[in-house]
């Protein structure tokens, strides 16, 4: 089949507009912004090694990371393509220690969407050439529309998310989102610069038999994730599982989701909550878990039901297979006992 006869993220977003009954397009504009970020960042991205946007710009995140020239760019051009369309009132960022309320053009106080992004995800894969990408999460605002954007507007749980999706910049960029009606997926053909539908209706195999997490850090994991990890490595049934980490959120959760497989950042002696944010990295992979038939986690309680109380919380992240999460659940609850 010719891309021709692929439907387009463009047309794709126009006939969904359909499916929300009051839609004024302002989503749809909003996601189309998104759609043009993303594609200057991937035009970044490929020419990283050359272009001097490979290394450290030299300052930190609030998060106390250092920041990646490409963190930065990527922060920029998100940023811009959004504030230039009064598509939001709002944006919070990881990058950015607070929010930014968007005040250029007319009326863009008057939008009543608000975003909140990691511009780049797995920065720590950028210098090396190994997949990145970027998450985003969208929100209807909870103040009035035209009055001053505040926190509570970002502050707001996982369940409330208007969208949310990420872009993965792989050996081949695509676009991967959710607005409450199934997960799709779209694949950039760089030649003409367009997103085509190449996975509708993405779901999580019945079963799968990939397990993700950074067992460098094995030693400093709380006993149930030892002894889940244990599970998995065990030599019966269907086990032992594969092992398989990329480092980069996105390209670890899409990997999971299309082959099947259990991510896992959970919180380690040093950091009690782990080290994934609620807002732009765990409630955006949530929504689209679930969205697949998966499940999402911070070991015990659904991700999307937390109360966030700051833009930047970390908290643990268990996300996957439905049944791979509930058998780690498994070893929480019971390591929780002992
Ligand atoms: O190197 P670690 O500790 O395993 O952490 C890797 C995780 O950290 C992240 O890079 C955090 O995201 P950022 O790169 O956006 O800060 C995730 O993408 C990834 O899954
Ligand atoms: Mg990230
Ligand atoms: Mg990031």
């Amino acid at each position: 089949m010719s891309e021709q006869s692929f439907q387009t993220l463009g047309e794709f977003i126009i006939d969904k507009q359909e499916d929300f009954m009051y839609s004024t397009g302002e989503l749809s504009r909003l996601l189309s912004a998104i759609r043009l970020a993303s594609k200057v960042v991937n035009r970044e991205v490929n020419k990283a090694g050359i272009a001097n946007i490979i290394g450290k710009v030299g300052s930190e995140n609030i998060q106390g990371e250092e920041q990646q020239k490409l963190d930065v760019l990527a922060n920029e051009i998100f940023i811009e393509a959004l504030s230039q369309r009064e598509v939001v009132c709002g944006i919070a960022s990881e990058e950015n220690d607070d929010y930014i309320e968007v005040k250029c053009g007319s009326n863009a106080h008057l939008s009543k969407y608000v975003v909140l992004i990691d511009p780049l995800d797995g920065s720590s894969n950028i210098d090396v050439n190994v997949s990145v990408g970027t998450i985003f999460s969208i929100y209807r605002r909870v103040t009035e529309p035209g009055s001053p954007v505040g926190i509570e507007d970002f502050l707001q749980k996982g369940v409330n998310q208007a969208a949310a999706g990420y872009v993965v910049y792989g050996s081949s960029t695509m676009i991967v989102y959710t607005t409450g009606n199934g997960v799709n997926g779209f694949t950039l053909d760089p030649s003409l610069g367009t997103y085509y539908l190449s996975h509708a209706n993405m779901e999580f195999p019945k079963t799968g038999k990939i397990y993700s997490i950074n067992e460098g850090n094995y030693i400093k994991f709380p006993q149930g994730v030892k002894n889940y990890i244990k599970y998995c490595q065990r030599e019966e049934d269907d086990r032992p599982y594969t092992s398989r980490y990329i480092g980069s959120l996105v390209s670890d959760f899409h990997r999971n989701m299309i082959k099947g497989g259990i991510y896992i950042y959970p919180s380690t002696s040093q950091s009690p909550n782990g080290k994934l944010r609620l807002l732009y990295e765990c409630n955006p992979m949530a929504f689209l878990a679930e969205q697949a038939g998966g499940k999402c986690t911070n070991g015990f309680e659904r991700i999307m039901e937390i109360e966030p109380t700051e833009l930047h919380q970390r908290v643990p992240f268990f996300c996957g297979n439905r049944e791979m999460v509930e058998k780690a659940e498994e070893f929480m609850a019971a390591a929780a006992e002992n």
